[in-house]
């Protein structure tokens, strides 16, 4: 087998250019690496996670793909009006209201770009407008298209800014008759001001409203707004990895944080986990975990709808205890809470999943100073042509004890810039010990910044059962908080 010495040579001279890179490659802009050939871009990323990274441990090979071509699962595609009138469809060029028209693209499932196509002729014969920002004339912003690569599944979702669709059931009768393979269609209203594809009401005009998609062995729910890897085939390879590294012997507890729809936690609850906490943010993913949960028959794992870090600050406050945490953050990574309670939970394990190797050595520094050691790092290309990597990490506990961690960690010489401003948990809580000798809980102190109107994330519910309440601040806890925030110009 080749080892890593052999393969940096072997990419070193990988041949510089890519010689077809895609024509769009300099307009569209969403694939930065195009102009390298592959192995030339697993050579940059290698070098981007080893200069980030390598100080905590030697880099693995980056694992590649073999095929790494329409691998995009999701295609999101936006409308307009060309000089001719003529209905054109693709992404918006970067900082721009203006379309690129896309006809196929290297890196999207090739059935979700015929989709688009065709409706945007049908866009045309049901005389639907594509919605113009700068007019706010018009009516179709998007099409989003999600097609499950086991499955064959195909979701459909027409994002238009108004609720009214002409003759929409004989445009899904058309549709689906030019496209047998689509198995539901939706219609997502937006109509903000906002660059977020979806907006908050949606309408199921065929099928269940949702797609199936196997992965590691489990079937996934998949609805119009909730997380999935956009690689199947490299989720496999990532996940896989992060099951290897978490070594289950069937008897750990174990946290699935920013979970989305239960991928890694089912996947681990089925593979050896004794019991699995996923928490997740997004309400329709939780649901989804769930009923993946059921539809698994796995009977090991409880979801729950809340703020990473606000959960966990609270499981360290009861003094439960969890041996492994899974944690796969979105790419602006965790925050100072989640990071502060995680080390004082003192889990024996780590595996930190990451599509941010900057924002991921932050977090990576913060938890080496809690104590923790960096046993393997191993970069996985699940972004192919594009300037992103995913990498996953184990850390372990080492022989510093969970207590004198908490004692002894101190934030003040680490750049915390990327984290929230003001002071922290720990520092409010010392503060209101000292001055009124009140305990305080970390779940407290985030009632009373919201209540001031400062960001601590949304959606509190820690419950276990649905009908459980949440303890409120009383009022002289509320007060000495309050005086807290105060002393440190929080408010
Ligand atoms: C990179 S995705 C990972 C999802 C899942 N692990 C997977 O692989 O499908 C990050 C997830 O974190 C969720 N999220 C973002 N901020 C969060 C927070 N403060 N607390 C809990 N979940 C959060 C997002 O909704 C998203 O589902």
């Amino acid at each position: 087998m080749e080892n890593q010495e052999q393969q940096r040579r072997r990419e070193t001279h990988a041949p510089e250019r890519n010689p077809n890179p895609c024509p769009l490659y300099r307009k569209c802009g969403g694939c930065q690496l195009q102009n390298m050939s592959y192995q030339r871009q697993l050579h940059w990323k290698q070098e981007l996670v080893e200069r980030l990274l390598g100080r905590f441990h030697r880099v693995n090979p980056i694992i590649g793909m073999e095929h790494p071509y329409h691998y995009r699962n999701k295609v999101q595609a936006a409308f307009a009006l060309d000089r001719r009138k003529q209905i054109v469809s693709g992404v918006y060029q970067a900082s721009t209201h203006r379309v690129v028209p896309v006809e196929s693209c290297m890196i999207e499932d090739e059935t979700a770009d015929r989709i688009v196509g065709t409706i945007r002729k049908l866009m045309k014969d049901f005389k639907m407008e594509p919605y113009n920002e700068d007019t706010g004339r018009g009516l179709v912003r998007h099409v989003l298209v999600k097609r499950g690569f086991v499955s064959g599944q195909v979701m459909v979702v027409m994002v238009t800014v108004s609720p009214i669709l002409p003759a929409k059931n004989n445009f899904v009768k058309a549709l689906r008759k030019a496209h047998p393979e689509i198995t539901t269609i939706l219609q997502n209203v937006n109509n903000r001001a906002t660059s977020m594809v979806l907006g908050e009401s949606e309408k199921v005009l065929y099928g269940p409203g949702y797609i199936e998609e196997s992965l590691c062995g489990c079937v996934f729910r998949i609805s119009a707004k909730s997380f999935y890897q956009i690689n199947p085939v490299q989720t496999e390879v990532l996940y896989n990895k992060a099951i290897e590294l978490a070594g289950f012997t069937g008897k750990e507890t174990v946290v699935d944080a920013y979970c989305g729809t239960g991928t890694i936690g089912l996947i681990a609850a089925k593979r050896g986990a004794g019991h699995v906490t996923g928490v997740e943010l997004n309400q329709d993913a939780v649901r989804d975990a769930i009923s993946n949960a059921k539809r698994n028959g796995i009977k090991n794992v409880y979801f729950y709808n809340a703020d990473a870090g606000e959960f966990l600050s609270a499981m360290a406050d009861e003094g439960e205890t969890v041996d492994v945490v899974l944690m796969d953050p979105p790419r602006a990574g965790s925050d100072e809470q989640f990071l502060t309670s995680l080390a004082g939970l003192a889990p024996k394990k780590i595996v930190y999943i990451s599509c941010n190797p900057e924002t991921l050595q932050r977090d990576l520094q913060f938890l080496v100073r809690a104590g923790y050691h960096v046993q393997e790092i191993q970069p996985v290309d699940m972004f192919p042509h594009t300037n992103h990597v995913e990498t996953v990490v184990l850390l372990s506990k080492g022989e510093i004890d969970s207590k004198k961690v908490r004692v002894e960690f101190s934030l003040e010489d680490m750049d915390m810039s990327g984290f929230q401003k003001g002071a922290t948990y720990e520092q409010i809580k010392a503060y209101v010990l000292e001055h009124t000798g009140l305990k305080v809980s970390s779940l407290y102190i985030s009632q009373i910044k919201r209540k001031c109107g400062l960001d601590v994330g949304q959606n509190y519910n820690l419950s276990k059962k649905e009908d459980a309440k949440v303890p409120q601040c009383p009022p002289e806890k509320e007060a000495a908080i309050m005086e807290a925030l105060k002393h440190f110009q929080m408010i």
